[in-house]
């Protein structure tokens, strides 16, 4: 796992992007995993940027969302399928046919939770997945207490999650309790993983997630176990690592050749 301490959202978002950027020169016909949430906001800014500015091109690539709400309407501004069409879709060059989002309306869920299974090997696998990270450690939404083995599947929300994704509903009482989420296990088999995340309320996940012991209380620490995971995270998220200057220092010695 290699530990990247950035200054700002910004910086992430282009160290992000540059990987994103690198894996589409080597594979134009790439799959990436998209996550939603604020941390990769300044990532798909960079991704939009690069594309008007400088002709990135992901006509080529295939995306899958991490998550979405069940029950919520489509075209409701909180769900992952309109969050991931504004700041995603609709700013790059991808077709939108090839950005797939868990189906939170199927009318028979299990059996859309395999097809989406089914839809990612198809395509052949997730060559880069974006990660967050949320406050008690859950990935997608995974929540504490998930199987580190599962697929795509049902999750009930935490109470906590509930009220930090409040922000983009009207009130909590609308925020869903049950999602669609892809699993633990769906999430290690990518083969590069790029985890952002940013600031003081992120510390503990971050410290749980890179330093603690591999525990289904803090999903993230699964990532231990991944063989090529990136973590990025600013000051205020890394405050609580035990070994942040060997992080830093790590990182300022890679060859520029290395990427990420
Ligand atoms: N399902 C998403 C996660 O994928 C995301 O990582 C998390 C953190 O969000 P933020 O980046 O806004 O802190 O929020 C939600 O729970």
């Amino acid at each position: 796992m290699e530990v990247v301490v950035v200054k700002d959202a910004r910086e992430a978002g282009r160290l992000a992007a540059s990987a994103v950027t690198a894996l589409l020169a080597r594979t134009p016909d790439a799959v990436l995993g998209l996550a939603t949430g604020s941390s990769p906001l300044p990532l798909y800014d960079e991704l939009a940027r690069r594309s008007t500015e400088e002709g990135l091109d992901l006509s080529r690539a295939t995306a899958f969302a991490l998550d979405e709400y069940v029950g919520l309407r489509r075209d409701h501004p909180a769900s992952y399928r309109s969050v991931i069409r504004r700041e995603f879709s609709e700013r790059v060059t991808i077709d939108p046919a090839r950005v797939h989002t868990p189906d939170g309306l199927a009318g028979d869920l299990v059996a859309s939770c395999a097809a989406y299974e089914d839809a990612i090997r198809d395509a052949g696998g997730i060559d880069l997945q974006i990660l967050g990270l949320g406050a008690d450690g859950h990935i997608g939404f995974n929540e504490p207490g998930s199987s580190l083995a599962s697929r795509t599947r049902i999750k009930t929300l935490t109470e906590q999650t509930r009220r930090d994704n409040a922000r983009f509903f009207s009130s909590l009482s609308e925020v869903p309790h049950h999602v669609v989420t892809q699993g633990v296990g769906t999430i290690m088999d990518a083969r590069h993983v790029v985890l952002l995340a940013g600031g003081a309320a992120k510390a503990q996940a971050v410290h749980g997630l890179v330093e603690g012991p591999v525990t289904a209380m803090c999903v993230g620490s699964v990532l231990q176990f991944h063989p090529h995971t990136t973590v990025i995270v600013d000051e205020a998220a890394a405050s609580a690592l035990l070994l942040a200057d060997y992080y830093r220092q790590v990182y300022d010695g890679k060859p520029d050749w290395q990427g990420l």
